[in-house]
Parts: structure tokens; sequence; C-alpha cells
């Protein structure tokens, strides 16, 4: 309570930019490179700052910002995205307070303030892909790529986790095998049905991890990266189907749902998953008049647009356990 109000804050850094590389020995192989935009923010307890000029209670951003380098160097051994949010949390979450703190005339001043009771930490990858030079991987040479791994997650000082990790930016288009017909007629529809049209959109997914506490991490470490390139290579089959003759999509609903469906049959340690696919139109080109038809549309000129688009969304839920 602040008055006769009541006050909940959060503090912390964004955009913190860490690069990490770790350089095996030759004879092991690669170097390893990582670039991510960090964000912590921190629920604790210095609402007193807030209220009067007490900030005796604050863990400065500053410091949040420094610790992001600090445990950057601390972990000498490769480590996903997902991990490292984890150690952060857990070191925001643990460290504060660092015990009672007494004031000049003896009394307890800070058991109390200063607690992180929840912090979240949010990342932001910038691909770097390995090269591939006369077709072999390159032990030390990057490019970056297109699409887009994120995460979010979230320690109490409970313990308690979660875990989301995303994909932003994975734009993906076909060329056929896409129709959209039989919705509703009334007078404000223009859109003739249609069994052949381009469809393409730039897919933003999110997906929960079952881990719900921190004793609930596998001890040998569960690999988050390895399973975001699993998510996006089965995002992609299922959108696109088989190389050759690809499969027919009634609707972007259609599509959406049976992505998120495949990921999670697929992936037991995927307890959720969320998918925005706006439908990026690709409008049929008709230029001309009467006596000038310039341009008569045949499936093969179009307006490329992503304004106005379509929003298409859904999420896909285990049930919950009845335990
Ligand atoms: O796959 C589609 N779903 C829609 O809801 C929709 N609406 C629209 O105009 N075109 C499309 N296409």
């Amino acid at each position: 309570m602040a008055g006769n109000f009541e006050l909940q804050g959060r503090h912390g850094k964004s955009r913190v930019r860490v690069s990490r590389v770790w350089r095996r020995p030759a004879a092991a192989g690669c170097h390893v490179i990582v670039e991510w935009s960090v964000a912590v923010s921190v629920v604790s307890d210095c609402l007193p700052s807030y209220t009067s000029s007490d900030n005796s209670a604050i863990v400065a951003t500053d410091s949040i910002k420094n610790t992001v380098y600090v445990k950057a160097k601390e972990c000498t051994e490769v480590v996903s995205m997902e991990e490292f949010a984890v150690i952060l949390g857990r070191h925001f979450t643990s460290l504060y307070p660092q015990g009672p703190r007494w004031d000049f005339y003896g009394s307890l001043r800070a058991a109390v303030f200063g607690q992180v009771s929840e912090a979240t930490v949010t990342i932001v990858e910038r691909p770097w892909e390995r090269v591939v030079v006369d077709g072999k991987p390159h032990s030390h040479g990057f490019k970056v790529g297109v699409e887009k791994h994120s995460t979010e997650v979230i320690v109490k000082k409970s313990g308690s986790l979660l875990i989301n990790s995303g994909i932003q930016g994975y734009s993906l288009l076909k060329t056929t095998q896409s129709g959209f017909e039989g919705f509703v007629t009334d007078r404000y529809r223009l859109l003739p049905d249609t069994r052949e049209r381009i469809v393409a959109t730039e897919v933003t997914a999110w997906w929960r991890y079952p881990f719900e506490h921190v004793s609930q991490l596998p001890s040998k470490p569960f690999c988050f990266t390895q399973r975001y390139q699993d998510v996006k290579e089965v995002l992609s089959e299922t959108f696109f189907g088989p190389p050759d003759v690809g499969v027919y999509s009634p609707s972007v609903q259609n599509t959406l749902y049976l992505m998120a469906k495949e990921v999670l049959t697929r992936f037991p340690d995927i307890s959720s998953i969320q998918l925005r696919m706006p439908n990026l139109h690709f409008l049929p080109v008709n230029l001309g008049s009467k006596e000038n038809p310039l341009v008569k549309f045949a499936d093969d000129v179009y307006l490329p647009t992503n304004e106005p688009h379509g929003t298409i969304e859904a999420t896909l839920s285990r049930p919950m356990s009845k335990l």
C-alpha cells in the first residue's frame, strides 16, 4: 500500500546486447558465437524508492546490465538462450537480499526490502548462421539469417518457472496448392471462391515448455536450441507438404491448425503453442480498359502487399491433466 493506493512496480534493463564466443580447440571443431539482446525486469521490494527518496533497496539497472556480462563470462560451456535466461532469473531471485542489513542506529532496516521476488528475462537472438564454403561448414565464418529465435523466462523466488520460446519473422510462401472458398456470402462480399492462389505469411510462433519449477529442469541439459530448429522444420514441412506435390490448404486457419497440431504431436516436451500467421495478400493484376486490355490475370502477375493484411492466430494446448 502507498497511501490510499496500491502500488506495484518493476524495473530492469532492456536491449542489453551481448555476444559470447566459445572457441573450441581446432581438434574439437568449430567456434560457436551467439549475439543476444537481453531484457531483464525484476519485481522487487523497493517500493520506498517510488514513494520517497529511499533508494536503499534498489538493485540498480546498471548492476542488472553488468550481471548479464558477468554471467555470459561464467558460461564456459555453450548454453542455449533459454538456459542463459534461467541462469539470470535464478541469480536475481536468489542473490537478493544478501541478508539483513542494519542501519546506523542498529535497527533492522532491510531484511525484507530489496528482495527480488520475480525476474522476467527476455532474449532475442541475432541469427548468425555458419557459412558453407566449398560445400563444407566453415569453422569460424558466419552470416546473418532472417527469422529470429527468442525466449521469455519468468523465475520466481519460490523456484516457480515459466519458459516460452518463439520464432519471429519466419516468412513462408507457396505459389499454388492454396484456396479459399465457401465463406460467408452477403452484400459485403466481393471475393470470388478460388482453389488457386498464392499464400504468403510471416509466422510468429510462441510455445511453452512444461518445466514449471526449477527442480523440473532436466539434469542432462535439454537442448532448447535443437528444439527450436525442430519446431521450425515441422512448421515449414506442414505448411509446404511434400516437395514434389505439396499439400492443399483450404484456408490459412486450417494450415495454421495443422502446423500447431504437428508440433504438439511430435514434441511431448511442448505443452502449448500459439501461432500468428498474417495473410499477406498477393493481389491478381488486371490492368486496362474495354478497349485496351493491357494485363489480363492468368495466375501469373501479382501485386504483393502487406497492408492491409488478414490476421489469423490461434493457440493449441494439451488438455490440462486431470490429476
Ligand atoms: O485463408 C484465408 N482465411 C480468411 O479468413 C480469409 N479472408 C480473406 O479475405 N481471405 C482469406 N483467406
